[in-house]
């Protein structure tokens, strides 16, 4: 099971390196990553679990923050309205690409976390509002999805992660909270 000790911290190499593709269909081992990654973004919003691991929160996390530099994302976003329950986004996905994106910007009001970071880094992260991904799942079958809004920024802060990229390379150092016109914030 996944818990904190399993989560590699800013500073080790591993986060800034490129990922490695992974064999399609998904090997037994990569399968069972992927469970794991997943299980461990559930129990880390369930409040009974999350205290008793002592997990932080999470809507995403990619291998190489457990030190597997592989193209293996989970995301684990809940529906925030149950009469809309495909607004959430609950996989695993092997090998994920963003074939297209918006020109529409957007970012989350309060900014992004990450488990690899443990300090506060305020500021907007803009990225594009509405991405088209491919990816496979654990079974090699191959999906083409568009996402937007909240999934589609999880999803783009987790694919950065298998290319070495960390969600405050996006952030404005001298303005950290300066807004371009024309981009949605997501609250
Ligand atoms: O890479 C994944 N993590 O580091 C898990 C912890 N961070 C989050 O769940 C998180 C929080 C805010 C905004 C985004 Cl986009 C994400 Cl992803
Ligand atoms: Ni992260």
């Amino acid at each position: 099971m996944i818990t904190m000790d399993d989560i590699i911290r800013e500073g080790h190499p591993t986060l800034r390196a490129v990922a490695k593709e992974v064999p399609i269909p998904p090997t037994a081992e990569d399968v069972e990553l992927g469970k794991e990654m997943l299980q461990f973004l559930k129990n880390s919003q369930d409040p009974e679990k999350a205290e008793e691991l002592q997990l932080r929160g999470g809507v995403g996390l990619a291998a190489p923050q457990l030190d597997v530099s592989k193209r293996i994302i989970a995301v684990h976003v809940p529906s925030v309205d149950p009469e809309k329950p495909e607004s959430g986004i609950s996989t695993v996905m092997y090998n994920p690409k963003v074939l297209s994106h918006s020109v529409q910007e957007a970012c989350l009001g309060e900014g992004e976390g990450c488990l690899s970071v443990d300090r506060e880094v305020p500021g907007y992260v803009v990225r594009a509002a509405r991405i088209t991904v491919s990816y496979f799942d654990a079974e090699g079958e191959k999906h083409k999805i568009r996402l937007k809004n909240y999934n589609a920024i999880v999803v783009q802060h987790e694919i950065d992660h298998i290319n070495g990229i960390m969600f405050y390379d996006h952030i404005d150092e001298k303005n950290p909270l300066q807004l371009k016109d024309g981009v949605l914030v997501i609250e």
